[in-house]
């Protein structure tokens, strides 16, 4: 049995130590007029500290309000007579995670009564959080895409605006500072000028290439950034954009079917350079470039310059809480402890849903934010299989889980001014992909101290891995291979970059795949899906509908693919869709059955 890495109470009940904002010395200066962000290089600490209060009491009551939501009534006011097929609601959602509840939350905008059906007892999936010995862990990593202030493509800002929240954010100076084979260190600073800088004078002789290639990315970004983002299987949106904006429209169709590292190649020659990509590519798609869809590369290699990478107050966890009672705040429910073992269908369309207890619900539409491998796996049953899921899974393939490692360190390991973030590939290119290949690491405690006592920092280390390696093991076994895959990693990190690490640590808990499993609810505990092959971009990627009437998907095996920004967008589009399907938005029947054919065709040339 894996050892737990979340909190088997509701982490609400915990008390914490104040936090303790100003004992580290964040490295940023970013000021933005609108949004809040903290300046700690020249904001005034009394104001600065009094905002962390505020913060803090907020993050507080939220927690209350949301213990009070899950506690007393246990259940958000349903029935737990099983007399709830008469409460028809318009969506069920299956899963909380950032995919589920933004569809959850912007349905609820539209007016649509939602129900939201959690497995765990808080919201978030790999984006919730766990209190351990006064430090708030993020499960997932802690790099947020979409969260400044501008622009279309701040998704995660505009999901929690929709239901009226706003949460303070800190800029991070630098996205992630990479440690590479023959010493190649490149930070990549949040100014791209910085950036592009410091990658030319490692490789001068591709100052061409490299000012080639990200320019390419800032055209595919740009044109992303000037539309309206809603649901691609919806006509009169679709060619409504079309007709706004054709330049911007051809372009994203243009490179739809391509991938970064075919376009990498057209202007660049130096191997190690083109490694550079792969990994900049690998770092958020667990592929290498020549497998990374060049929408997606585009997306996350700029917006970290136009948005910048920005880190929440209180933890990545804040969002999933924040959408959480936004949803709430809509006149709509979210149940935790809330498992789905079954979607039912009736005459072939879903019509509601059982859970582990007994208790069954019913909605107009269901939405899974499970994985397409447990929707069509275990919610429904395997025999029926629809054609356009086995398309998805002859092009994509689980991606690998992760083992995590949740440290507790005394701060003055820490050189000064160290990254939040860091990815650490010691000798040979060729392990980038392979299984504990490659290192991750976050530091938030850099950016917000308040998540760790004082003179503490948390160390966030993961590395694919995958669940074959943890199978089978009788319980002894398993724990001894635990602490002996971590202690390698841990060293590794003290040789490359925190000597005296090992002694330093005051608090390790340990998560492998079999805990990303168990507590993530996902198949083998994926990432999410990983092509098989080479890809045609994005092409292959199914979106929300499903071949099943009723039933739609959200999250990271629907396109976009994997990231926190890229479920948000699925969670748009597919609010969008149910919407129109439950008549909330305006559709046309015939463009729709003529448009969701041709994807699907579209769909099977990947
Ligand atoms: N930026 C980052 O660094 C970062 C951090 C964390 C996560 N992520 C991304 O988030 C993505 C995942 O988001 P997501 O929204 O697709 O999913 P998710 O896995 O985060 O959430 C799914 C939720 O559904 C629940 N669930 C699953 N099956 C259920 C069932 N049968 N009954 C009830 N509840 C059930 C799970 O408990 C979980 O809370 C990952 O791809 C990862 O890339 C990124
Ligand atoms: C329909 C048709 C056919 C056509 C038409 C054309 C058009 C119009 C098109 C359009 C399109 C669109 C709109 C698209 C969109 C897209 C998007 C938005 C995308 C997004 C994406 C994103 C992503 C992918 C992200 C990701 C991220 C991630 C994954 C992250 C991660 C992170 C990590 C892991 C971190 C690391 C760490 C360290 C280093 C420590």
């Amino acid at each position: 049995m894996a050892l737990p890495i979340f909190s088997s109470q509701s982490p609400f009940t915990k008390s914490q130590n104040f936090p303790s904002f100003f004992h580290k010395n964040p490295n940023f200066s970013f000021i933005s007029p609108n949004f809040k962000s903290f300046q700690p290089r020249n904001g005034k600490l009394g104001d600065l500290k009094k905002r962390v209060v505020e913060n803090y009491s907020l993050r507080l009551d939220s927690a209350l309000s949301l213990e009070k939501e899950v506690g007393s009534s246990g259940n958000g006011g349903i029935d737990n007579n099983n007399n709830n097929r008469e409460k028809i609601y318009d969506a069920i959602v299956i899963g909380s995670g950032i995919g589920g509840l933004v569809a959850g939350t912007q349905l609820a905008v539209k007016g649509a009564k939602v129900l939201v059906l959690e497995k765990y007892i808080i919201p978030g999936g790999s984006s919730g959080f766990y209190e351990r010995d006064g430090y708030t862990f993020d499960v997932g990593s802690s790099v947020m895409f979409g969260f400044s202030d501008k622009g279309n493509l701040n998704l995660i800002t505009q999901a929690l605006a929709a239901v009226g929240c706003e949460m303070e954010v800190i800029p991070d100076p630098s996205t992630v500072h990479f440690h590479l084979p023959n010493n190649l260190s490149v930070r990549v600073h949040r100014e791209y000028i910085d950036f592009i800088t410091e990658l030319i004078s490692k490789f001068p002789h591709e100052k061409d290439g490299i000012n080639k290639f990200y320019s390419e990315c800032w055209k595919i970004f740009n044109a992303l950034n000037s539309l309206e983002l809603k649901s691609l299987e919806e006509p009169l949106y679709l060619f409504g954009q079309f007709f706004q904006k054709p330049v911007e429209c051809l372009t994203l169709a243009y490179y739809l079917p391509q991938n970064a590292g075919d376009i990498a190649r057209k202007f660049i020659k130096d191997p190690e350079l083109l490694s550079f990509i792969d990994a900049e590519c690998f770092i958020v798609s667990t592929v290498n470039a020549l497998q990374t869809p060049m929408i997606n590369a585009s997306m996350v290699l700029c917006d970290r310059h136009f948005g910048g990478i920005n880190y929440p107050v209180g933890g990545v966890g804040g969002i999933a809480k924040s959408l959480a009672k936004g949803l709430h705040d809509q006149g709509s429910n979210i149940m935790y402890k809330a498992n789905v073992t079954n979607i039912i269908l009736q005459d072939g369309k879903a019509v509601g849903v059982k859970l582990s207890d007994g208790r069954e619900f019913f909605a107009k539409t269901i939405i899974s934010n499970a994985t397409r491998w447990d929707t069509f796996g275990k919610l429904l049953k395997k025999q029926d299989l629809p054609e356009e899921e086995e398309n998805f899974q002859r092009v994509y393939v689980k991606a690998p889980s992760f083992l995590s490692i949740h440290l507790g360190v005394k701060a003055d390991v820490l050189p000064p001014d160290t990254d939040c973030h860091h990815f650490i590939l010691e000798n040979d290119w060729d392990e980038l992909e392979k299984p504990y290949g490659s290192i991750f690491l976050s530091i938030p405690t850099v950016l917000d101290s308040s998540l760790a006592p004082e003179g503490r920092h948390i160390l966030h280390i993961f590395t694919t891995s995958s669940i074959e390696d943890w199978q089978g093991l009788p319980q002894k076994e398993y724990e001894a291979k635990k602490e002996l895959v971590a202690d390698g990693i841990i060293s590794r990190l003290e040789k490359k970059l925190f000597p005296g690490l090992k002694s330093s640590i005051v608090f390790k808990e340990i998560g492998t795949p079999k805990t990303h499993r168990r507590y993530l609810a996902r198949d083998s505990g994926t990432y999410g899906p990983m092509p098989r092959r080479v890809p045609k971009g994005l092409l292959g990627m199914p979106f929300n509908t499903t071949a099943i009437d009723g039933l739609y998907c959200v999250g990271d095996s629907c396109f976009p693919g994997q990231g926190v920004i890229a479920v948000a967008f699925s969670g748009v589009m597919c609010a969008h869709r149910v919407a129109a399907d439950i008549g909330l938005e305006k559709k046309s029947p015939i463009l729709d059955s003529a448009l969701l054919r041709t994807l699907g065709w579209l769909r099977t040339l990947a």
